[in-house]
């Protein structure tokens, strides 16, 4: 429908969702535009991981709602949402250590009916086309989360969550893996936590920053930077 068609890829209105007396989530908005790179900020804390839990599935909020694709889908679950073209990729490592990369890859891609071209075309696309016969275990730490990113790939999403995807890297892993973060910025839209600031300032079209489970700001990059609330809030007045 037209009216979807103009509908932010993903909208969160007024989320909250507290524990005991922690509100982490203290009635949150968020609006994730098609086709943007959208990197999610703020100080540790802030409530970015419980975010992406509700955005993922894995949570439900005390109050609020989640809207994708114009569809309310607070309630729900996780691989119905994997179904509607929602995935995430993990920051704990989920691969399966024994198996290659081909294998790991292409069981991802079986469970939604794929076929060897598209475990190869995956494996292409994360940069991993010279280690195909690999054992997941015996990737580096960098090529390992190279593989996490293909494991959502394969669910062929329209939305890819990423939590922290340079946590734990050297330079050069960060590197290869802004690289990948741009090119699959190019095909779909992504959300991303991340503590890098200057990866986030290369890569997102927007910025949007939590802090004490409330987003304060929303915007290009350079206007969030500039925000006189954000940098006392968080980014440090130097
Ligand atoms: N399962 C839980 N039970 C109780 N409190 C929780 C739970 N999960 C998160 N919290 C609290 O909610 C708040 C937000 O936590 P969250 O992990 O979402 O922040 P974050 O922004 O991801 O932090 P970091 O950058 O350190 O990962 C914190 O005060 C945290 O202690």
């Amino acid at each position: 429908m037209a009216e979807h068609a103009q509908a932010p890829l993903l909208q969160l209105a007024g989320l909250v969702r507290h524990f005991g007396g922690v509100y982490a989530l203290n009635g949150v908005d968020l609006s994730v535009e098609r086709g943007e790179i959208h990197a999610l900020i703020g100080p540790n804390g802030a409530g970015k991981t419980t975010l992406i839990h509700h955005i993922s599935g894995a949570m439900h909020p005390d109050a609020g709602s989640v809207r994708f694709d114009g569809a309310d889908i607070t309630r729900m679950a996780m691989h119905t949402r994997v179904a509607h073209g929602l995935a995430r990729s993990y920051q704990i490592t989920n691969v399966f250590a024994r198996l290659t990369v081909f294998d790991n890859i292409a069981l991802a891609v079986e469970a939604r009916h794929g076929g060897g071209d598209e475990t190869q075309a995956v494996i292409e696309r994360i940069g991993l086309a010279g280690a195909t016969g690999v054992a997941a275990g015996a990737l580096s730490h960098g090529e390992q989360r190279q593989l996490e990113v293909g494991l959502a790939l394969a669910t062929a999403p329209r939305l890819l969550l990423l939590d922290e995807p340079l946590a734990g890297m050297g330079p050069e892993e960060s590197e290869r893996m802004i690289e990948l973060l741009d090119h699959l910025g190019r095909d779909m839209t992504l959300l991303l936590v991340e503590h890098d600031m200057d990866a986030v300032f290369r890569l997102a079209d927007r910025v949007s920053v939590l802090v004490a489970g409330k987003v304060i700001a929303s915007g290009l990059p350079d206007d969030v930077r500039a925000d006189a609330e954000v940098r006392r809030a968080y980014l440090g007045d130097t």
